[in-house]
């Protein structure tokens, strides 16, 4: 039995946000509960927010809360909401729902000349919430400009670079030194290290403000990044389409929804074969933040 209650975490909001992100990284909270109507629900639900703090329990999973006599929420569960207003029984036999489930292997997304990966379920709903927010504030964002055809232009988005000491990288005509790796940074990069078995050295961050910020067609393909890099791409926020086309088959193309708490890993000679690219889209009015993290070699 977990059942933690959110008041007993620490006398300040920052204490209680502190200590309340390693119990929901580590998987020993997946799911909140307000205690005066005995609801529980996903740890993204915008209703379970609004509650005040004494208000709050976390379950670490679906059966805790059952056993304690909690039901489901309406807004965040409706197919379990459903089935437990007719009366019946809504948990699935096993239920390991809300843990992080296919961390397996992910199988290759291209169909020839380099490898794509993607682990959907990355983060979990409620590490992702954390994880956004505290990027937006904690990161020193900064809109640069681009050198492209003899004419200064401003990117169409946000960036950042974070990276171990003395590790700089050029980029389309700007060279940009990286700042000292964040808390927040460093979990997340030990977690893809973990997941993916892969170490990195630089992070390029990206904060898509709403769907009119994107990124043109491109190759990560810059020297300092060796011969065939490894380039885990971690999603957080407003979910956006990633686009690949291969640079001599023009029938080769892949579109993957990048989804929020999502990892996606290119390796292998994707970079020299394959262009990408986020699209702009008026159908996002909300932000984005991507974390690419990279191996600067030499
Ligand atoms: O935002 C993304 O998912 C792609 C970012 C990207 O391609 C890059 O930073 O090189
Ligand atoms: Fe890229």
């Amino acid at each position: 039995m977990v059942m933690i209650h959110h008041i007993t975490l620490g006398n300040t909001s920052e204490e209680r946000r502190k200590a309340l992100f390693p119990l929901i990284r580590s998987g020993v909270i997946t799911l909140g509960g307000y205690k005066k109507a005995g609801i529980y629900g996903l740890l993204s639900c915008a209703s379970g927010r609004q509650m005040k703090v004494a208000h709050r329990i976390f379950f670490s999973d679906e059966q805790e809360a059952v056993r304690a006599g909690y039901r489901p929420c309406g807004h965040c569960l409706p197919r379990q909401h459903k089935l437990w207003k007719a009366g019946l029984p809504w948990m699935e036999e096993g239920c390991g729902t809300f843990k992080i489930s296919n961390m397996q292997e992910p199988v290759n997304l291209l169909p020839a000349d380099g490898e794509v990966y993607f682990y959907p379920a990355f983060f979990s709903a409620g590490e992702q919430d954390i994880l956004f927010e505290t990027l937006v504030t904690s990161i020193a964002w900064k809109q640069e400009p681009v050198w492209i055809m003899g004419r200064e232009i401003m990117q169409p988005r946000l960036t950042a670079w974070y990276g171990d000491r003395g590790k700089s990288y050029s980029y389309t005509g700007i060279t940009m030194h990286p700042q000292e790796w964040t808390p927040a940074l460093l979990e997340i990069k030990a977690r893809v290290t973990a997941v993916t078995g892969h170490t990195f050295n630089s992070a390029l961050l990206n904060f898509y403000r709403d769907g009119n910020d994107s990124m043109g067609w491109h190759q990560d393909n810059e020297k300092e990044l060796g011969a065939n890099p490894v380039i885990a791409s971690l999603s957080l926020g407003v979910e956006r389409n990633f686009l690949l086309k291969h640079a001599k088959d023009k029938n080769l193309r892949e579109k993957i929804l990048l989804t929020p708490g999502s990892l996606l890993l290119m390796k292998g000679t994707t970079q020299h074969h394959w262009y990408h690219s986020i699209p702009k889209t008026t159908k996002v009015t909300t932000g984005r933040i991507n974390i690419t993290f990279r191996t600067i070699v030499g």
